[in-house]
């Protein structure tokens, strides 16, 4: 028989459209799981069982091995630099990371930049040779300009709603985002049947969900 495979899925706004790839690939994933409030949920004809996880912890737990692979935004595994195999762009939950200000922003000696990706914005303003002070912050990262705490932010941006619904603007793009599936390094190699079947069973799907656009 197959090996059950554990999979890290993001409780929010990912879990939904992977869940809906995930069907679209033939995989029996029950419909009232999208609303339940369970973390383990069995999912026995896919041979699967999903650990509900906030979204940032998928790589912890798949670098640990409790998880044998996860579904995570790039965004995540950037920032969290985890030793996990990243397999398949998955192309759901996109989104892009940007440096986002007032409109009439001007540089600034040292500015202060929040965000919620420290590692990634003081990697990204470190290879432009710009000095910035990050702070982090934990959500509503678009309160930093807007009352002082800092001269800029690192975010994402989807639909561009909550830049424009509080006067902001994007002054640069920094990554384009998609949902990654990522493994850890032992579960490779020993549910290396189960993983592949699924990397193969989604392929097709991904290819058709991204020729739609
Ligand atoms: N508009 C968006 N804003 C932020 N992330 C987005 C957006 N659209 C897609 N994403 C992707 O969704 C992932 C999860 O989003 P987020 O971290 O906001 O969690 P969530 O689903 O709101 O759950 P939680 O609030 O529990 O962390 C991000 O890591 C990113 O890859
Ligand atoms: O371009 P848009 O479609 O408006 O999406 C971008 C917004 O969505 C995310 O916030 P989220 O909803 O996760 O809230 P939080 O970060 O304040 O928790 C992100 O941090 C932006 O604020």
């Amino acid at each position: 028989m197959q090996d059950l495979l554990k999979v890290a899925m993001p409780k929010g706004r990912i879990y939904k459209q992977a869940s809906k790839l995930f069907r679209e690939a033939g995989l029996a994933i029950p419909e009232d799981a999208d609303d339940s409030r369970k973390l383990i949920i069995a999912v026995p004809e896919a041979r699967m069982e999903f650990i509900m996880a906030k979204p940032v912890d998928v790589p912890t737990y798949v670098e640990y091995g409790v998880a044998d692979i996860g579904v995570v935004g790039k965004d995540v595994l950037m920032e969290e630099n985890r030793d996990v195999y990243e397999l398949l762009d998955l192309g759901i939950a996109r989104c892009r990371m940007s440096v986002i200000g007032l409109p009439d922003w001007k540089p600034v000696l040292n500015p202060r930049v929040a965000t919620k990706y420290p590692n990634v914005a003081s990697q990204y303003f470190r290879e432009r040779g710009q000095q910035v002070e990050v702070i982090k912050l934990n959500g509503s990262i678009e309160l930093a300009p807007l009352i002082g705490l800092a001269d800029r932010i690192v975010d994402m941006v989807e639909t561009g709603g909550t830049i424009r619904e509080n006067g902001l603007a994007e002054h640069e793009q920094i990554f384009e985002i998609t949902s990654r599936l990522i493994a850890n390094r032992v579960s490779y190699r020993m549910k290396n049947a189960a993983i592949q079947g699924l990397c193969d069973r989604l392929q097709p799907v991904i290819a058709a969900v991204t020729a739609k656009g």
